[in-house]
């Protein structure tokens, strides 16, 4: 069976003057996705790959440069899950930690009895299995603190539907590897002036991600209260799991989102078999696929451009 990567940097309006990076970062990145399964790794090495380039590329800064909550410090939220086991990973509140985030909610699936570690344990459990960690300060950048200081009103930003610049700070991949296993990974910064311990919708199971065999694998971006208030993730597995194909299941949930709570947002989602989407209901959102031997890669809505994929 082919492969499938599919990655996201995030559903917001992009402005253009980031628009060549963030395509060209979200294409690297299902690159590295697609390579790590031809190197023989399976679908959770996959997405913690793509997202572990993406969160190491300045233009999404998921660690570094993330966004700052109220009293202007970095609160960051990350999720691994294997579809296999339904095994996941998550951390939230993560103030110490660079690049990359996932890599420790990944130790927290593997390394713990647990699912998810917040604050101050998450931080302690790091430092336990040796991961680096920062002073918080350092994660702040000159840039962030300068729109901080800008726009300090949460509430306005997400009135905006996600339509203003806020809010850049996701990241996301889903996978099938050749044996049909899906995996799927997100993580986050969160929305600017959040207020401090909010935790949004990524790190949380089924609502920033899910993965299931016997499904697929979901991703999700956008207004996090929205989508923990839809359940996104699984709402688009559920509409699979009914019978619709995974790009009308993606689309008829984010409109779903829209329409019970006003919520905008994304999703990339797989399924099992290898059908894959990436559907958006914000100005804009950076992703792209590879797909026997195809890159596909789009932002703006109904944009699907292609350029064979080699290795
Ligand atoms: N940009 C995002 O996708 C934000 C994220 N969903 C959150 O609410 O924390």
């Amino acid at each position: 069976m082919p492969a499938v990567i599919v990655v996201h940097g995030g559903a917001w309006a992009i402005p253009n003057n980031l628009a060549q990076d963030s395509v060209n970062g979200v294409k690297a990145a299902a690159r590295e996705g697609m390579s790590v399964l031809k190197r023989g790794g399976n679908a959770v090495d996959a997405v913690e790959g793509a997202v572990r380039t993406l969160e190491n590329n300045c233009v999404f800064n998921a660690g570094h440069g993330a966004a700052l909550n109220t009293r202007g410090e970095v609160e960051l939220d990350a999720i691994i899950m294997d579809g296999r086991t339904l095994a996941s990973g998550a951390v939230s509140c993560v103030k110490n930690i660079a690049n990359p985030v996932m890599e420790k909610a990944r130790a927290v699936m593997e390394k713990t009895v647990h699912v998810m570690l917040t604050g101050q344990g998450a931080n302690m459990f790091a430092e336990s299995i040796g991961m680096n960690t920062v002073p918080t300060e350092m994660l702040v950048t000159q840039n962030e603190r300068k729109e901080w200081e800008k726009h300090k009103n949460y509430v306005t930003g997400v009135m905006e539907d996600f339509n203003s610049q806020w809010a850049h700070d996701t990241v996301g991949a889903v996978a099938v590897d050749s044996a049909g296993n899906v995996a799927c990974a997100t993580s986050t910064g969160g929305i600017r002036n959040k207020m401090v311990g909010r935790v949004g919708d990524s790190p949380i199971i089924g609502c920033g991600g899910y993965a299931d065999n016997s499904s697929g694998a979901v991703s999700c971006t956008g207004h996090g209260e929205s989508i923990l208030k839809v359940t996104l993730a699984r709402l688009i597995l559920s509409h699979i799991e009914q019978g619709k194909s995974v790009a009308e299941a993606s689309r008829v949930s984010l409109k779903y989102m829209g329409d019970r709570v006003q919520g905008a947002g994304g999703a990339i989602s797989v399924s099992p078999s290898g059908q894959w989407a990436a559907t958006f209901t914000t100005e804009r959102m950076a992703w792209a696929a590879v797909h026997n031997y195809t890159l596909w890669y789009g932002l703006d809505p109904d944009e699907n451009l292609k350029e064979p994929f080699t290795y």
